[in-house]
């Protein structure tokens, strides 16, 4: 069988290998010193889109180099901007082992890999009904959201079923954004999850609150404190009946499915460090084994600001990761130890919110969040020992939102919760 070799691969083609590639490329790599091994058939992208408007009816995301590409705000690395700086995409490729001593990996081909240094930038898989054995979870017209193929099936059923039913099952950021994706196409949604209040990892009952009001005027069927048992399929093995725990039966065309994921970390089981559940690294991404580095959702790094190791499934992460990454292999510079806030945003319908910081301690509500307003804005503070760490924003302007940001930085003290909760943005905008 084939072999290759380079003198850096990164192992996985999401959003950290792209914003790696493009390091590696300000950093001045060689032509043929790097390769990207994806399972994908595309290019790195950017995976937010695809909860978002990849599935809009318009399709306009669907456009080749619109969203299939990575580039946030920046230049949009095109399939052809790896071809110009000669960097290797093995696209369709699989790795299925991983020999960390010998420096290489096999595909599911059986090709050989070698490299020199090595990023593992796997990233995370969705959590699948049928692991925890839900009967009839196999039906056709069940789909999770992961990868671009996930979202192209989606998008075909949705095309299939013009004005159908679909159930939503989970209440965190992925279930509410396909939710408004798929109102906007027409469907019916129920959505359906067990916590008391939709994102409930992040939001207060008060945050939560104004996004179910303003979900259920847009006609969004919202089911609390349940979980979906069972589905029930027609003679075409296509879904047609929910269960619910609480005795319930919904319809549905259509059931997307997003409770959570899981790091893929299985490959370098027992060749590198694992803490918390991903792989263990350094301020520098460096696992325990020289030249392996692991960025993105599958790692876990110190997280300077809290002392505390944490592992971060966000894009903001996955980007600044990769990049102080390739900067402590390739710069001739000192690199100073990643110092990273936390920072995750979600958008849906009209509605756009910004996270920076920790969501601990009590919180102080702020601002205008009457769900029928024109313009929302409204927010959260989060405060612990009469500091504040977190701070939650709805519909800010940009810089409102560089505003809140600045605030979890900086963590100032709060005198009085009463005056914060009148001054909300203005607060912000003063430190
Ligand atoms: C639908 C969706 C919406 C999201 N929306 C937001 C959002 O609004 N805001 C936000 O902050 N975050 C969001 N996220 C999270 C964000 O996209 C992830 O944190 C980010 O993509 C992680 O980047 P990564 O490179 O670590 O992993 P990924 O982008 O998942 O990339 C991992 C890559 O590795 C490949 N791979 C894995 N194993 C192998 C193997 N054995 N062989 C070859 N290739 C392999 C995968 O196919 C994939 O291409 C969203 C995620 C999803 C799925």
């Amino acid at each position: 069988m084939a072999e290759k070799s380079f003198k850096y691969v990164i192992l996985g083609g999401g959003v950290a290998a792209g914003y790696a590639a493009r390091e590696f490329a300000n950093q001045g790599v060689k032509p043929g010193e790097l390769a990207i091994i994806s399972k994908e058939a595309v290019a790195p992208y950017e995976r937010p889109a695809l909860s978002k408007a990849y599935l809009f009816p318009t399709g306009t995301a669907r456009l080749p180099g619109f969203h299939t590409c990575v580039g946030s705000g920046g230049e949009r690395l095109l399939p052809e901007w790896y071809t110009e700086k000669g960097i290797e995409l093995l696209l369709n490729t699989e790795i299925v082992k991983a020999d960390v001593p010998s420096k290489m990996l096999v595909s599911a081909a059986g090709e050989t890999i070698k490299y020199e240094i090595l990023i593992i930038a796997t990233g995370s898989t969705v959590l699948r009904l049928t692991d925890f054995g839900v009967e009839g979870a196999d039906a056709k017209n069940i789909f999770y959201l992961r990868e671009i193929d996930d979202a192209d099936k989606l998008v075909e059923a949705i095309k299939a079923k013009p004005n159908g039913k679909a159930v939503i099952v989970g209440g965190g950021y992925i279930g509410l954004e396909l939710s408004a994706a798929l109102k906007i196409n027409n469907i019916e949604v129920t959505m359906v999850y067990p916590e008391p209040w939709c994102m409930p990892r992040l939001f207060t009952a008060g945050i939560a609150a104004f996004y179910e009001v303003y979900y259920s005027n847009k006609g969004i069927n919202i089911i609390k404190g349940t979980v979906a048992t069972g589905f029930t399929s027609d003679s075409n093995g296509e879904v047609k009946e929910v269960k619910l725990k609480d005795g319930r039966v919904l319809e549905a065309d259509i059931v997307v499915v997003g409770v959570g994921g899981r790091p893929l970390t299985a490959l370098f089981k027992g060749q590198v460090d694992e803490e918390k559940g991903g792989i263990k690294t350094d301020g520098f991404f460096k696992t325990s084994i020289s030249d392996v580095y692991a960025v993105g959702d599958v790692a876990t790094f110190p997280m300077k600001i809290y002392n505390e190791i944490r592992r971060v499934e966000h894009v903001d992460h996955a980007r600044k990761s990769a990049e102080q990454a390739v900067k402590a292999i390739m710069s001739t510079v000192t690199v100073e130890e990643y110092d990273y806030l936390p920072y995750f945003y979600s958008r849906a319908f009209d509605l756009s919110w910004q996270f920076y910081g920790d969501n601990v301690g009590e919180t102080v509500l702020f601002g205008n969040d009457d769900p029928k307003a024109e313009k929302p804005k409204f927010g959260t503070y989060w405060i612990k020992d009469g500091k504040i760490l977190g701070a939650f924003l709805e519909g800010g302007s940009p810089d409102e939102n560089k505003a809140i940001a600045k605030v979890a930085r900086v963590q100032p003290s709060v005198e009085s919760l009463e005056l914060l909760s009148k001054e909300g943005i203005a607060f912000a905008c003063k430190i």
